[in-house]
């Protein structure tokens, strides 16, 4: 492992689903804090760090839709559940000294700023780091896509996806026992076979503005700097070149 961080500029994708931790449902402090703890030490490095949080622990769209609903307002709805994770980082973000700003996709100015990349990118020099709020913008896109599309908007070096698991494996792991993890693979072949450790929009954004994807678990305190340094517990997507 390396003694300094391999990437200067990055953006985080954390999984919101994470941040119910065991609860069910919501928002478990002592896991927002965890991760803001890991984006600190990230700062501490000198690594510009944007952040997507994703909206499954209180709202995803498609869950609406299953039952007959309209899957629209689902995803605004979704959307929202992302502001609400985003405000809860910059609270444990404040609470450590680290100078955050909320930009959300959807405008609501008494609440936080409305998102532009001349803005993020203005912010992101100045050594804040920047919670990229309401994903995209537009129903049936994911925050995983959201990630995608802010990381080439502000030239971050890699993009990381901390989720429930691991790594990319050769199947789903919570599903398949015997699934292994790849230490790298190409985007081409995350998508051509099928892993779908994150939506295929996201992949092919990621693929086309050359960015690498680093999949690792965002459940270990402390992982993110050490995967930031080159740890090997993660898989890298890359290009084959
Ligand atoms: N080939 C695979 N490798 C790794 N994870 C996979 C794979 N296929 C499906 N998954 C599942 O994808 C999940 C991560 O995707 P997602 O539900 O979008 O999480 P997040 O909450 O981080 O957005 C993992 O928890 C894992 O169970
Ligand atoms: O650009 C976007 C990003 C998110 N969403 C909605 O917000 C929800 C929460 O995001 P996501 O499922 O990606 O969160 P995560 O899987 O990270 O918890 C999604 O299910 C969608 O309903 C959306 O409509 N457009």
């Amino acid at each position: 492992m390396a003694d300094k961080p391999l990437y200067k500029r990055v953006l985080l994708k954390a999984s919101g689903e994470a941040l119910m931790g065991s609860q069910g449902f919501g928002i478990d402090v002592a896991i927002v804090d965890q991760i803001a703890g890991d984006i600190a030490a990230a700062r501490e490095m000198g690594v510009e760090v944007g952040v997507v949080i994703g909206g499954g622990n209180i709202f995803r769209g498609v869950a609406v839709a299953s039952k007959g609903g309209d899957r629209v307002t689902g995803d605004h709805m979704g959307m929202l559940a992302t502001v609400i994770n985003s405000l809860a980082l910059r609270t444990s973000l404040g609470k450590r000294g680290i100078d955050a700003v909320v930009l959300s996709a959807v405008a609501m100015p008494e609440l936080c700023e409305t998102f532009s990349q001349r803005k993020a990118t203005a912010y992101m020099n100045a050594g804040k780091v920047v919670l990229f709020a309401g994903g995209t913008g537009n129903p049936f896109f994911t925050t995983d896509t959201a990630a995608a599309l802010r990381a080439a908007e502000i030239g971050a070096d890699a993009l990381f996806k901390g989720t429930q698991v691991d790594g990319v494996y050769s199947a789903d792991p919570k599903k398949d026992p015997t699934a292994t993890r790849y230490q790298t693979i190409t985007h081409d072949e995350v998508l051509a076979k099928g892993l779908s450790v994150m939506d295929t929009a996201a992949i092919a954004l990621a693929r086309e503005n050359r960015i690498p994807i680093i999949v690792f678990s965002i459940h270990e305190a402390g992982g993110f700097g050490t995967i930031l340094k080159g740890g090997q517990d993660c898989t890298i997507v890359r290009d084959a070149s």
